[in-house]
């Protein structure tokens, strides 16, 4: 650990490893963020763990991130292709291409489509999907979670494909999500040993201990659909001249039938394939967040409600355009946003290059961890970090204070999707603060069903499954969501 390199200098500083399989017995499957978070508080904002030779560096404070994901970004923005991932199909995803020309390919296409100024062409798609939501919440309030994820979905896939999902078991959300789930549970360092001895893909799957190639085939059969099925939708529908606007048919009409036709179909459907697999889950998990957020801090959502009744009054619904008169909604987001991150670990960087920094020796190859939980958990950046209070992202004078934050990852690779995810939560927030009031559930004692705040571990972080109760706020709060669907 202190010399193994060819500069002679030490790793960054980390828990005491065992020889050969290092601290492959430390690094959690569950929640890793945490247990990073405690490590870093006694190893510092740089730390360094390793497993089987493998060799993983975790950044814990902004100024680390900044030097490493930002200044040195020609050397940090590699990705390591885990061997389970690549077993499961994942590969063909720009999120966990190698730095190089074909993810500049894919990632030019993703930016072009959903960079800031583009985004705002989709807040129609958004809002037609959050009332949707309204009514069917209203309909049946116990079922919120699913209406949430719902948004998130129909949003994507109607960008993506111009494909309108079914509002429940749809059969293209449905694949990606249990292709989504299993890459989460699959991905981190740690989470299994093919990782660290790709031989073992070669020995034949009844053997004990080999379960991880029947998981990594059942995803390979989804992953191929995931892309396969939607994208041959599209063709079907342009034929048939019904497809409705979306990436894919944009993209599709842009192909140049003098070059390598196949070459360019395939980039389209990875980089379509691409929108639904990174943009739905996530932006789920940011909005479920935001509703647990309202359910648990009664508080804050009589201030938002507050807020909303004096800025657009109860007449009308909530539209972009008010978003800049609404300081203390925006605030109660970015605390949502913060309090629980919806990708703690964000996503691991890699080094392309062997690196030194403050001294300390980083080798090419190594998995580098933002740990975005630690950074927005910082009690020096936002004093009592488990606290919620969104009145920290306001100044004296009740305007919004702008802070960059760490949710959507670092440097290149930092999310191309984040304004689309940042219209879609807050449109969700405002429109669930407007009209419901947000309560804890009764039992039929007349008890109040208790909420422990409980999460997912894995890649994406969700809030485990909680009661509430969601009642329209007035009769004209009720009738605003009946009527919801005559003003888009
Ligand atoms: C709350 C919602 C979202 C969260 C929390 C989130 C978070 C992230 C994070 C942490 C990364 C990795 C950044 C890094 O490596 O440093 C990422 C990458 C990515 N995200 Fe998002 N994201 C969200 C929504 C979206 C949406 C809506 C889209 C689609 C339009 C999207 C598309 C992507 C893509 C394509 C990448 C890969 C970028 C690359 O490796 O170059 N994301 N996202």
């Amino acid at each position: 650990r202190k010399r193994g390199n060819t500069r002679g200098l030490p790793y960054p500083p980390g828990p005491k490893q065992l020889p050969i399989i290092g601290n492959a017995r430390d690094i959690p499957q569950q929640s890793p963020w945490l247990t990073y978070t405690e490590w870093g508080k006694k190893y510092g904002d740089i730390m360094h763990v390793q497993a089987f030779g493998s060799h993983v560096v975790i950044v814990n404070s902004e100024r680390v991130a900044v030097d490493l994901f930002e200044k040195r970004s020609k050397i940090y923005s590699d990705r390591i292709m885990g061997k389970m991932t690549e077993l499961m199909g994942w590969d063909y995803n720009t999120g966990l291409m190698p730095y190089g020309d074909k993810w500049r390919r894919h990632r030019r296409l993703v930016h072009q489509e959903f960079r800031a100024d583009a985004t705002a062409q989709y807040h129609p798609i958004i809002m037609k999907n959050v009332h949707f939501a309204l009514r069917n919440i209203l309909a049946t309030p116990e079922d919120f979670l699913a209406h949430v994820r719902y948004i998130a979905a129909a949003t994507v896939m109607s960008i993506a494909y111009g494909y309108e999902v079914a509002p429940t078991n749809d059969r293209f959300v449905q694949i990606v999500e249990d292709a989504v789930a299993m890459l989460s549970q699959a991905f981190f360092p740690g989470a299994t040993l093919v990782n660290y001895f790709p031989m073992l893909q070669h020995l034949p799957g009844w053997l004990p201990g080999m379960g991880f190639k029947r998981f990594a085939q059942k995803c390979r059969m989804l992953t191929d659909e995931m892309q396969n099925a939607p994208f041959e939708f599209v063709k079907h529908h342009m034929l048939a001249g019904t497809a409705l606007p979306s990436v894919t048919s944009e993209l599709l009409d842009k192909v140049d039938p003098h070059g390598d036709v196949e070459e360019q179909e395939a980039t389209i459907k990875r980089v379509s394939g691409i929108i639904y697999a990174a943009g739905a889950d996530t932006t789920t998990a940011g909005m479920s967040t935001v509703v647990l957020a309202i359910l648990l801090h009664p508080e804050s959502q009589r201030k938002a409600q507050a807020e909303i009744d004096s800025v657009i009054g109860t007449h009308r619904l909530p539209t972009f355009e008010d978003r800049k008169n609404l300081p203390y909604v925006d605030a109660f987001v970015r605390e949502s946003m913060r309090w629980h991150p919806a990708a703690p670990l964000a996503v691991p960087h890699a080094t392309s290059e062997e690196d030194v920094y403050q001294g300390y020796y980083i080798p090419k190859g190594a998995a580098v961890i933002g740990n975005t939980w630690a950074m927005l958990h910082d009690d020096t950046t936002f004093p009592n970090p488990d606290l919620f209070m969104p009145e920290r992202f306001l100044n004296d004078d009740g305007s919004l204070k702008e802070y960059p934050m760490a949710y959507f990852g670092f440097g290149r690779r930092i999310c191309p999707g984040r304004s689309l995810a940042d219209a879609e939560i807050w449109a969700t927030a405002v429109a669930v603060l407007s009209v419901f009031n947000v309560t804890k559930s009764k039992d039929s004692t007349g008890r109040e069903v208790s909420v422990d705040g409980g999460y997912t571990g894995g890649l994406v972080s969700h809030p485990l499954p909680f009661k509430c109760d969601l009642k329209p706020r007035s009769t004209a709060a009720l009738q605003l969501i009946q009527e919801s669907s005559q003003m888009i």
